[in-house]
């Protein structure tokens, strides 16, 4: 059976970047399930310990032109993965459908490259992240059962998430979050390529369909696919 508990080199990103905005999707309501998703027992960014002191040095120089970096989602247990793909196979079950893949058949999430049946975050080197201007905006808590806007509508009109305009909402399951999609012009653009640029100075590489998604090329592990809980009773320290 594989290990409940994460090898040393896991840390909390909390302890190594504590500037870090953290709003985990999975562990609530607000993602594309529209429940909250095995194995994430606490709200917490889990990596390895290289990927969290890369984005440590990411945030200081994004700090000093007066921005952060705010994480959606960072280790991901093998058993999450399984349950996006359990939700993948009940195709009738579309109920966050108008925000997350409006235009994307739910059949076709996993073959259009947007969900993973074996995910580099269940590595521990990768994370969903994006771009928060200081001072950071109020962002009004989501509330289900409110009608959902698609990711893709204007910034003033999707959910009022407090990242900078990046052109979609994050988990936007759309061709338009494709991260060099030509249509993304002006500030999303600037947007989107400074946030690629400063990941990529500190060694991440983007996956191309999604600009918020980011793998750390050195990874420690990147061959093996974890199922420790998220949470701090799985580290070591
Ligand atoms: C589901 C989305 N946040 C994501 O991370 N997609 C990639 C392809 C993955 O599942 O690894
Ligand atoms: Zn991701």
């Amino acid at each position: 059976a594989a290990p409940v508990r994460a090898p040393a080199e896991f840390v909390a990103l909390r302890d190594v970047a504590p500037t870090i905005v953290q709003e985990i999707r999975y562990k609530g309501r607000h993602n594309f399930v529209g429940e909250p998703i095995d194995g994430y027992r606490q709200p917490m960014c889990v990596l390895t310990r290289p990927a969290a002191e890369a984005l440590r040095t990411a945030q200081h120089t994004l700090l000093r032109q007066g921005y952060t970096l705010k994480v959606y989602d960072c280790y991901r247990p093998q058993r999450a993965v399984d349950h996006f793909v359990r939700w993948a196979k009940d195709l009738a079950d579309e109920r966050m459908k108008t925000e997350f893949y409006p235009r994307v058949d739910k059949s076709r999430l996993f073959a259009d490259g947007y969900i993973a049946e074996k995910s580099g975050h269940s590595r521990g080197s990768t994370l969903d992240v994006t771009l928060v201007k200081l001072p950071s905006k109020h962002q009004p808590p989501f509330r289900p059962g409110t009608p959902l806007v698609p990711c893709f509508a204007p910034a003033g009109e999707r959910f009022a998430d407090n990242m900078v305009d990046m052109g979609t909402g994050f988990d936007c399951f759309d061709t338009l979050s494709h991260t060099d999609d030509p249509r993304i012009t002006g500030e999303a653009r600037a947007n989107r390529d400074l946030l690629r640029g400063t990941l990529a100075a500190v060694g991440f590489r983007n996956l191309p369909e999604e600009w918020w998604h980011y793998t750390l090329i050195d990874e420690p592990f990147p061959d093996t696919y974890f199922d420790f809980p998220v949470s701090r009773g799985s580290l070591c320290s």
